[in-house]
């Protein structure tokens, strides 16, 4: 079997690190396209754009329209063209970082990361998730080439609402529930190989980390302070969970996500929390002992995240809706099939139970 492990050139994290966007960015160019929505431009777009230029890097700044559609994409790529950067860099959560992905897949030269949040493990990929105009989710896709430098500033993270970060939590403590799904199902990472030893413990220590610092974290960002804990969550929500999920695999609990992305009413919620109701239907479906399922759920409610698809702004779904969302988790190429063998019926009946599990918990 090939096994196979990639990952982005640099990776940077720690308070104000945004001071050292400039002199990281000016080796891999002269001139940059940063695109952020209107919030994050307000937070970074002046102190990034300040830096950048400071170190020679002939900087743009555009508004991004929030969402990762192949509209915003070609918009911006066109941009992009016309300009002739040579760097996109995307500051925000996902959706940013994902459209500059695909600006940069389209117009060429370097990619660069700048998370504003730690609500996904979008930032290290080499992928980018596009949805469409409405926000259903349409596919993934996937690139050569990852991010040439991540930077993660921590007082940016910590100072923003703390949803987003307990988001990341979810989408990180998915990780490795998916990567371990994978490796005992023998299935593939997302670059259709094995999976090698270092993503497998990789995703174990993203894990170890969330449930060791997790709550303290949570409560830093509350009160808008960076600690070490903040400091753990945050590389475990971006570095290590990117890392993991790509190199290790993802299964289940992200089809369940997919498949919740058809019902309008949780299209308010995060991904992270849209992902933590598919970890329990996750582990329902791998016939996880209740005690167990208990702790991941206890963990859960400790954090804030939500467990049940009521939480999810899902009231009283009817069996019909639930159905779409199994058979949408079941679609042909949906990580389930990396390492579940189950039918529509067992998916959509671990959403019931795990719904229920989630309730009594509560
Ligand atoms: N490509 C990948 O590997 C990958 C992995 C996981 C998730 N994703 C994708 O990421 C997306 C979800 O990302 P998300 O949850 O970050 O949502 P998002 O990108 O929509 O961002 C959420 C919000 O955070 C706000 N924000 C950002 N920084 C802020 C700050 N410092 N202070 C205040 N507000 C701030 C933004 O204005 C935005 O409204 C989904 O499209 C998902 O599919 C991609
Ligand atoms: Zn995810």
């Amino acid at each position: 079997m090939i096994r196979t492990f990639e990952s982005p050139a640099e990776y940077v994290q720690g308070r104000h690190a945004i001071d050292q966007l400039g002199e990281r960015v000016a080796p891999l160019a002269d001139s940059a396209l940063l695109i952020g929505d209107s919030d994050v431009l307000e937070i970074v777009g002046a102190d990034a754009e300040s830096n950048l230029e400071g170190h020679g890097v002939d900087t743009t700044i555009e508004e991004f329209g929030r969402e990762s559609s192949q509209v915003e994409i070609d918009r911006i790529t066109e941009l992009a063209e016309d300009l002739g950067t040579e760097a996109v860099i995307g500051a925000g959560g996902g959706k940013a970082l994902d459209t500059a992905k695909a600006v940069r897949e389209n117009a060429g030269g370097a990619m660069v990361s700048m998370p504003t949040i730690a609500s996904t493990d979008a930032p290290t990929s080499s992928l980018s998730v596009i949805y469409s105009e409405d926000g259903e989710f349409e596919r993934y896709w996937f690139y050569d080439d990852h991010p040439d430098l991540v930077l993660a500033d921590t007082a940016v993270i910590a100072g923003a609402p703390a949803r987003f970060f307990r988001s990341g939590i979810a989408d990180a403590m998915a990780t490795w529930f998916e990567a371990d799904a994978v490796h005992r199902a023998s299935g593939d990472n997302f670059f259709g190989e094995g999976p090698t030893r270092a993503a497998h413990r990789l995703s174990k220590l993203c894990y170890e980390l969330l449930r060791e610092h997790g709550a303290s974290a949570v409560e830093a960002v509350e009160a808008g302070i960076v600690t070490e804990s903040v400091e753990a969550v945050t590389e475990a929500n971006t570095l290590l969970s990117g890392l993991g999920f790509e190199n290790g695999g993802i299964a289940a609990a992200h089809s369940v996500h997919n498949g919740l992305t058809q019902l309008e009413a949780t299209h308010h919620a995060t991904h992270g929390e849209k992902v933590n109701f598919g970890i329990v239907s996750q582990l329902v479906l791998e016939g996880r002992d209740d005690a167990f399922i208990e702790d991941v759920i206890d963990f859960s409610v400790e954090l804030g995240l939500p467990v049940t698809l009521a939480e999810l702004g899902v009231e009283d779904p009817s069996t019909a809706d639930l159905d779409r969302v199994a058979e949408a988790a079941l679609a042909d190429g949906e990580t389930i099939h990396n390492a579940f063998d189950v039918t529509a019926d067992d998916v959509r009946d671990a959403m019931v139970a795990a719904d229920d599990l989630g309730g009594k918990r509560l």
